[in-house]
């Protein structure tokens, strides 16, 4: 049974010299650290290409918790946890059998019982080989647990998942493996269960009876930045659909569980994939569409267009926006679409869920001329966290008023990030908020039809939507067909 205790055990990061466990690892651990929720039988081993030893990696960690709460003596102490092993794990002959040693030793010297917690911030093309040398070289052959952190993305598409997934199915077991979607571990994601079951008057409503639409929006102003040679890859579908925005899909549509335990979690957002209609090879129009950003002004200042950027082609066919219709073939949610869109070089930076639900009688008001706003439900994801109904009411003449419940900048500073969450989650053995390998599956699956449709017909028009603005029109198209729009990111008080 997963505890709040202290954690204890070793923690080996593969790629602690790259940019993930700069930016979000050890600043990450340093807060779990202050928290107290490192015991004092805790160590770490980072792993990286280059030649570095032990000092140098400290003096790394420290530069990366900069900016973090804290004297420099906390730091000094924190950062005394932390070992360094140079391993190349593209050679065959790499020093594995050291860093056993090592971890024997540091198991010893901080009696870590065997506790192991693998954690692959690596290129994904050695998450595979990695766990296969971590169990031929004896690393898995401990009397504590062994679990294994994998990074995103997992897979390119179904079939590459799956090789990779019985690839590490050889080594560990799917209890032992954590699939990161740093989405689960954000606040108010996490929120969503919450919500939905423990609030009387939103579970009877929702359902088909009284939702006309749900719509998922995430947004990003940045561009591609340096990470064009993965995103000409990937792009939108694979980068923010498949993964992040599924889940949240999930989530919002999933029964209650029959108890809030990690296995009937999981096995209510395995149901409602599966009812997720599939879309035929030749319908992927009428459900999806793709945008491509080109040149605009964000900020006052010009960008350049996806083309432009480092280390994509000049007639590049990835997509930088996507915007489609799901459906789910089931009681609760037939009829009723879950819009979704997610795109790069947009208006804000925002992540959001609306629930609309569907008019009331008109004629109960007398007055057919007018037009009801309609109930919206809206959960803040970020940049501020929290919830918005919008409701009828007089208020002086006008309506819709809304209730809002935002967390302040001061309450989000005493927030654990995702990743402080995630981390955590993976010492005590909690694997609720990691993805299952059903889950990825059957995601994967759905995404595929689209992504193949998409490499079959490269777009004619790319690129179809300027920096700065928020997508193509055919995104505005896809819900007007249905009589719908798309509700601003940005949510003015009336
Ligand atoms: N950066 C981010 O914000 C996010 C990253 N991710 C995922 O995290 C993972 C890591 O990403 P990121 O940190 O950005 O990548 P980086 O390129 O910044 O870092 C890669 C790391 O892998 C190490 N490495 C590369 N090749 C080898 C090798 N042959 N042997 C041993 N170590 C090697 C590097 O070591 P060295 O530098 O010493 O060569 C470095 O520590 C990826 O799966 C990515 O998709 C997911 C979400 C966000
Ligand atoms: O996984 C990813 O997510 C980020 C967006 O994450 P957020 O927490 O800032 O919303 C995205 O920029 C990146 O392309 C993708 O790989």
């Amino acid at each position: 049974m997963p505890t709040f205790t202290k954690q204890s055990g070793l923690l080996m990061i593969f790629g602690a010299t790259g940019d993930l466990a700069q930016r979000k690892l050890f600043p990450s651990l340093y807060r779990l650290y202050k928290k107290g929720r490192l015991s004092e039988n805790f160590a770490c081993i980072g792993i990286g290409r280059r030649e570095w030893d032990t000092e140098r990696l400290k003096q790394h960690i420290f530069e990366s918790i900069a900016n973090e709460q804290g004297n420099t003596e906390e730091k000094q102490e924190f950062i005394k946890l932390f070992y360094y092993h140079s391993l190349d794990v593209s050679q065959k002959e790499s020093s594995y059998h050291e860093l056993r040693e090592l971890a024997d030793t540091l198991d010893s010297q901080y009696d870590l019982k065997g506790n192991r917690l693998f954690y692959l911030a690596m290129a994904p093309e050695y998450f595979g080989s990695i766990a296969t040398r971590l169990k031929e070289d004896g690393l898995t052959e401990t009397p504590g647990y062994k679990r294994l952190v994998i990074e995103k993305p997992f897979g390119h598409d179904f079939e590459s998942a799956r090789q990779l997934n019985d690839q590490l199915r050889k080594s560990f077991s799917e209890d032992e493996i954590y699939r990161i979607d740093h989405y689960l571990g954000k606040e108010m994601v996490q929120n969503i269960e919450v919500i939905r079951f423990a609030n009387a008057f939103f579970e009877p409503l929702w359902n088909n009876h009284y939702i006309a639409n749900i719509q998922i929006t995430s947004t990003e102003t940045l561009g591609v930045e340096d990470r064009g040679r993965y995103y000409e890859n990937s792009g939108a579908l694979r980068d923010m659909v498949q993964n992040h925005i599924m889940q949240i899909v999930s989530l919002l549509a999933m029964e209650p569980p029959i108890k809030l335990s990690t296995d009937e979690i999981r096995s209510e957002k395995v149901k409602v994939l599966r009812a997720l209609k599939p879309i035929k090879d030749d319908e992927v129009d009428n459900y999806f569409v793709r945008g491509q950003y080109g040149a605009g002004e964000m900020n006052g200042e010009l960008v350049p267009s996806y083309r432009e950027e480092n280390m994509v082609a000049d007639d590049s066919n990835t997509e930088t926006f996507v915007a489609g219709k799901l459906l789910f073939d089931n009681f609760r949610w037939a009829g009723v679409p879950f819009y979704i869109r997610t795109g790069k070089r947009l208006g804000e930076k925002s992540t959001q869920i609306v629930v609309q639900f569907k008019d009331v009688p008109m004629n109960l008001f007398y007055r057919t001329e007018e037009k009801l706003n309609p109930n919206l439900l809206v959960i803040n994801i970020q940049p501020e966290e929290g919830i918005t109904l919008h409701l009828n009411a007089k208020k002086g003449g006008k309506t819709p008023v809304q209730l809002s419940f935002l967390t302040s900048k001061y309450d989000r500073f005493n927030t654990p990030e995702a990743y402080e969450r995630l981390l955590f989650d993976a010492m005590r053995g909690d694997a609720t908020n990691f993805s299952h390998w059903d889950e990825v599956a059957l995601s994967w699956k759905y995404t595929d039809v689209i992504s193949r449709a998409w490499e079959r017909e490269p777009a004619a028009n790319f690129p179809n939507y300027p920096s700065g603005s928020m997508g193509p029109v055919t995104a505005d198209e896809l819900l007007a067909k249905d009589g719908f729009h798309w509700w601003p990111v940005i949510q003015e008080e009336k």
